[in-house]
């Protein structure tokens, strides 16, 4: 059973060119899948859908064996699939890193002592502890991005969806990113423009051209 199923997947946003039209991916367990395409091709777009963020015209959005339309059927999605947006803006907002990276465990129900061992623990793993107390909207690019992941990770999602995860990022961080994303077990479909760093992190790819996805390997 593939973790993460589209199926013939048509989409316009509202007054626009139809930009999906019958696109269809499966992601099994364990696999790491790349989806390349020109800029504006629909590639972010699909990864919304697969966490209900946008809703398909027609096709079928299937995950974790289940197929999810209604807004409720995404709650436990939202939960189970890390997505790291493409502008790390979109996905910070509390003043301090650690407050960020705290706010997913403690909507979880995490007692405050509980989130912050948690914190700690993401902090030490990715190497990022100097910045557990920085102000969150004065972080560098890069460093909103590494933050951005610890935000995703500290909730052991069972699938990551990243969207150009090494923008911002210098040689020295993408090397560390790679290392990061090499030691995890989670299925992954990745969005990036950066040929070395798919070549490494996720080979096998998807192409988004026309509206429809076509294996590439
Ligand atoms: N909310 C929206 N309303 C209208 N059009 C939108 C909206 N969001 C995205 N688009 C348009 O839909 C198209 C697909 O966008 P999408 O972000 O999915 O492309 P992409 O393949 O991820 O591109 P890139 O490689 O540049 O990130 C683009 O032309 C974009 O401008």
């Amino acid at each position: 059973m593939p973790l993460l199923e589209l199926s013939d997947i048509k989409f316009a946003y509202p007054g626009h060119d139809p930009i999906l039209n019958g696109a269809s991916l499966s992601l099994e367990a364990g696999e790491r899948l790349s989806i390349l395409g020109p800029n504006g091709a629909g590639k972010s777009t699909l990864l919304k859908m697969i966490v209900g963020l946008l809703k398909p015209d027609a096709g079928q959005v299937s995950v974790f064996g289940e197929t999810r339309d209604q807004e409720a059927d995404f709650h436990d999605v939202r939960r189970r699939v890390g997505f790291v947006f493409q502008d790390p803006d979109d996905q910070l907002f509390s003043p301090t890193v650690a407050e960020d990276i705290a706010f997913g465990p403690l909507n979880l129900g995490k007692s405050r002592d509980e989130a912050l061992a948690l914190v700690d623990n993401i902090l030490a793993k990715l190497a990022l502890t100097h910045l557990r107390d920085r102000i969150t909207h004065r972080l560098s690019g890069g460093e909103k991005r590494l933050v951005t992941l610890a935000t995703v990770l500290v909730m052991e999602p069972e699938v990551l969806l990243l969207d150009e995860p090494t923008n911002a990022l210098d040689e020295e961080n993408e090397e560390r990113l790679v290392e990061i994303l090499s030691g995890l077990p989670q299925a992954m479909l990745l969005i990036s423009h950066d040929p070395k760093f798919r070549a490494r992190v996720a080979p096998s790819a998807y192409r988004l051209r026309a509206g429809v996805l076509t294996r590439e390997d």
